[in-house]
């Protein structure tokens, strides 16, 4: 079995006196494909923000290749190897798509060649041949391949996509499940936090369920989906 490269140890999280998580522990393994899925509010955008250090939790913590990331910054956070998508892809909209990859690459101070590696990653996202345009020519899901783009230009080892896949067509969701196989494929550790149950289900090896911030069930994706807490809180029956 491959090494911890994440675990999360009771960590919780108040936004004044509502308890937003609570306790959550999660150990996510090298190269492992995680769904963490949960009702609307249920905290798992909470739990993204925490790990990927947009604001403290309250208790508990992360540890990440064997660090503690208590205290790291996001930018700290992401030079370490971890990246994440947001759920309303965010483009600089006045630069082009290419000097949208270009400009993160270069203020995260690689010295490789950038330019050479931004377009490797529009590549991968199958966006070369749109480097040039604005992202408000973009679609929906053309979007979405620039933010994961933007997300993995540092060759992250863990990759949180948060609901990458929301009011896409069947197709585009194809499209970027397709992409998220192949970097994961690739190495990269990849949580999928999604609300697209189809695909959940094809890309995860292990479900994590959320429910009212608490951890509700972990473990093999059917049997998860089968437990009755899970069927009556997630799917509402
Ligand atoms: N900055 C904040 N201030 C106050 N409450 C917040 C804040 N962020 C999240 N919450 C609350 O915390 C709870 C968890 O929200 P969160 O966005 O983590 O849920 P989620 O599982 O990601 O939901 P969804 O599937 O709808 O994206 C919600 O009740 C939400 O209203």
């Amino acid at each position: 079995m491959s090494e911890i490269v994440l675990r999360a140890d009771g960590v919780g999280k108040r936004f004044g006196g509502f308890t937003a998580l609570s306790g959550v522990n999660l150990e996510v393994r090298a190269g492992e494909r995680l769904g963490l899925i949960g009702p609307n509010g249920s905290g798992k955008s909470t739990f993204t923000n925490c790990l990927a250090g947009a604001f403290p939790s309250h208790d508990g913590g992360f540890t990440f290749k064997g660090q503690k990331l208590a205290g790291l910054k996001s930018h700290e956070r992401a030079r370490r190897g971890l990246a994440r998508t947001f759920q309303l892809p965010r483009p600089f909209r006045g630069l082009s798509v290419f000097e949208n990859i270009r400009v993160p690459l270069a203020y995260a101070g690689r010295h490789e060649a950038t330019e050479e590696r931004a377009m490797e990653c529009l590549e991968a996202v199958e966006l070369a041949g749109k480097a040039q345009r604005m992202p408000k020519e973009l679609t929906q899901v053309e979007l979405r391949r620039l933010e994961l783009a933007r997300a993995t230009a540092l060759k992250p080892e863990l990759l949180i996509a948060d609901e990458a896949m929301a009011g896409l067509s069947h197709a585009e969701v194809d499209q970027i499940l397709a992409l998220l196989f192949r970097l994961n494929a690739g190495g990269t550790t990849i949580i999928m936090i999604e609300h697209v149950m189809r695909a959940v289900t094809e890309f995860s090896q292990r479900l994590a369920v959320l429910v009212a911030g608490k951890k509700v069930a972990d473990g093999d994706p059917r049997t998860v989906l089968s437990m009755p807490e899970v069927e009556e809180a997630y799917l509402g029956r």
